[in-house]
């Protein structure tokens, strides 16, 4: 089945500084593809390059089986674009301007637009320039999906919606992709993409650092490890947890015992990777107490973002920005 986007070696230059350094992705129809990074790594400018309305340096691109450079206005009818930035200072309704948007998108069922403000609790009979941010927002999704395009392209979507909003919009993108459509979306921040994409491709200084599932993001990612073991001898349990792959940042505490309890040692660390061969060794203890948390998939991608992962052992985590460090 064709892609329904193919970037290849998408470079992009303003003046001399080249912001986007040759991507190389493609997204599978039917699917959500998201687009992390930090501000400034080139979201924008990638979904810009989509849509015809910048044009790359160098590069090619295939939107919907189709160059966006030739296809015109027939394509355009075929996609539907939350800008990151929206201008809505007109003296208009939300109404008469989705009906303006519509004249150019092609044909809107009105049931449907109803359907959509009802759903992202928005009045459609207020002036634009009068709107909140966030219902500014609402208008921007609802011009983006009312024509039901094949192809979303959404550039940080839930910016400005409470939970609950937020809530509607995710169950949105699934039923349009279970509908066969498409959906690109950027965010700046991994809990937008988490729950709606299948696949993420995290952006950094105009370079993919890498392209992978949720899933496997989270098989990477970094937990927090805690255990108490009653008898059990310091060294020993070093010594344990050094067999286990992945573990890290270990510290060690003995805890004397007293009348009412047994003297024990209490362990933190990080781990990375699998969970069994952890599992296998700690069966050796005799444990009081294990906590294995969540992994934390936005550490996980700060990482990426930044260099490398630093754990303090105390179960609050930072990372050391090391400049030009990437993970392939
Ligand atoms: N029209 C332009 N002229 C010059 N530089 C630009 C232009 N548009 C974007 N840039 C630069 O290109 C880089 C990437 O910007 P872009 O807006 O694509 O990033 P982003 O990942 O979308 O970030 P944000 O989340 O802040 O919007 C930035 O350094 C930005 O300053």
């Amino acid at each position: 089945m064709t892609q329904a986007i193919v970037v290849e070696g998408l470079r992009k230059k303003f003046g001399q500084r080249e912001v986007l350094h040759g991507l190389d992705f493609a997204v599978e129809p039917g699917t959500v593809f998201g687009v992390i990074g930090p501000n400034g790594a080139g979201k924008t400018t990638t979904m810009r390059c989509l849509l015809d309305i910048i044009r790359p340096s160098a590069g090619t691109i295939s939107v919907l089986g189709q160059d966006p450079r030739r296809a015109g206005t027939g394509l355009r009818r075929r996609i539907g674009y939350l800008p990151g930035e929206l201008h809505l200072e007109n003296r208009t309704t939300g109404r008469r301007m989705l009906e303006h948007f519509a004249a150019i998108s092609g044909p809107v069922e009105p049931k449907y637009v109803n359907e959509l403000a009802e759903r992202l609790d928005l009045d459609l009979d207020r002036q634009t320039r009068k709107l909140s941010k966030g219902n500014k927002q609402k208008l921007g999704l609802l011009q983006a999906f009312m024509h039901r395009p094949e192809l979303l392209v959404l550039d940080e979507p839930t910016s400005g919606l409470d939970p609950l909003v937020q809530q509607e919009f995710h169950a949105l993108v699934r039923e349009v992709v279970d509908g066969g459509a498409t959906v690109f979306l950027s965010s700046h921040v991994l809990s937008e993409v988490q729950q709606a994409a299948d696949a993420v491709a995290i952006l950094r200084d105009g370079g993919i650092v890498t392209i992978s599932t949720v899933e496997a993001l989270r098989n990477a990612a970094v937990r927090q490890l805690r255990f108490n073991a009653a008898g059990a001898d310091a060294n020993d349990v070093g010594a344990l947890l050094a067999r286990v792959p992945g573990v890290a940042n270990v510290v060690l505490r003995e805890l004397p015992g007293d009348g009412a309890a047994e003297a024990a040692v209490e362990a933190t660390a990080t781990l990375s990777g699998q969970v069994q061969p952890l599992v296998q060794e700690l069966a050796r203890l005799n444990l009081k107490d294990l906590v294995l948390e969540e992994p934390d998939l936005e550490e996980a991608v700060l990482t990426l973002y930044t260099g490398h992962y630093v754990g303090n052992g105390n179960g609050h985590k930072s990372v050391s920005h090391t400049e030009g460090a990437h993970h392939a």
